[in-house]
């Protein structure tokens, strides 16, 4: 579903990403790990069509990124580490104006419903400034999926909430899982990324050092995995 090769990204002389190869099947959950500054955020940002590569090749579901960015965007469901969403704006109209930017059928009635289902109902037309950093992650998430996206690439999507909007994301994520949605998550969070990922790759130095399989595995596994091939001086 996603393939990328020898990808690298280099920023005034600095190289950010050198030479990540990696291949995601599709209906996979899968955790990016890694040191702060490793590049993460980078990869995803490449993926997700909003900068560049300096050289190698993104596909996703087929479609070469140098020549098909406009239809792999349609594809994409992106939630960084900003909600992209509108402040003075509700949920309602956040995820109306979203979904009227792709070209959606029936967005009211799709918007609240995806509002119910991030359990934010009651302030379906509250605007966004008076929220609290979990509710506007709740919305956040129902604008990054307004579209039922194919591929859904997530940077920290766990930080700063509480275990409420942190099980409601994980729903949210499985429920597009069993859809077929493909999904690749930036996290810290070895807790979230135990419970609901399958496999998780680990970027260090702009390198792709490990992928491993996390099904029937535990958190106390993927801490001294990760431990080890972080600290243990994989480069
Ligand atoms: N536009 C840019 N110009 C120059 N350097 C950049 C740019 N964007 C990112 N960097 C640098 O590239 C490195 C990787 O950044 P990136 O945000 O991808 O890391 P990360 O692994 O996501 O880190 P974190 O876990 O702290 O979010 C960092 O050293 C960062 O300062």
């Amino acid at each position: 579903m996603i393939v990328a090769r020898k990808l690298t990204k280099q920023a005034d002389d600095k190289f950010i990403l050198r030479g990540i190869d990696l291949e995601i099947n599709k209906g996979e959950t899968v955790a990016i790990l890694g040191p702060n500054g490793a590049g993460k955020s980078t990869l995803l940002k490449v993926l997700a069509t909003l900068i560049k590569p300096t050289s190698g090749l993104v596909s996703i579901k087929g479609l070469e990124m140098k020549k098909s960015q406009h239809e792999i965007r349609k594809l994409l469901g992106y939630l960084p580490h900003s909600s992209f969403l509108y402040d003075h704006f509700t949920p309602l109209e956040n995820l109306v104006f979203y979904g009227a930017a792709y070209g959606m059928d029936h967005i009211e009635e799709k918007a609240v419903s995806l509002i119910s289902s991030v359990g934010l109902s009651f302030f379906l037309n509250e605007p966004v400034k008076n929220f609290s950093r979990g509710m506007v992650q709740r919305v956040a998430i129902a604008r990054a999926i307004i579209h039922d996206p194919e591929v859904l690439l997530l940077d920290e999507p766990h930080t700063g909430l509480d275990q409420g909007a942190a099980d409601t994301l994980n729903s949210v994520i499985l429920t597009m899982k069993e859809k077929g949605t493909t999904t690749l998550m930036v996290t810290h969070d070895f807790k979230q990324a135990a419970e609901i990922c399958e496999r998780a790759v680990v970027i260090k130095n702009g390198k792709l050092i490990a992928n491993f399989c996390l099904n029937g595995k535990d958190v106390n596994f993927l801490h001294s995995k990760y431990t080890e091939l972080v600290e243990g001086g994989a480069s």
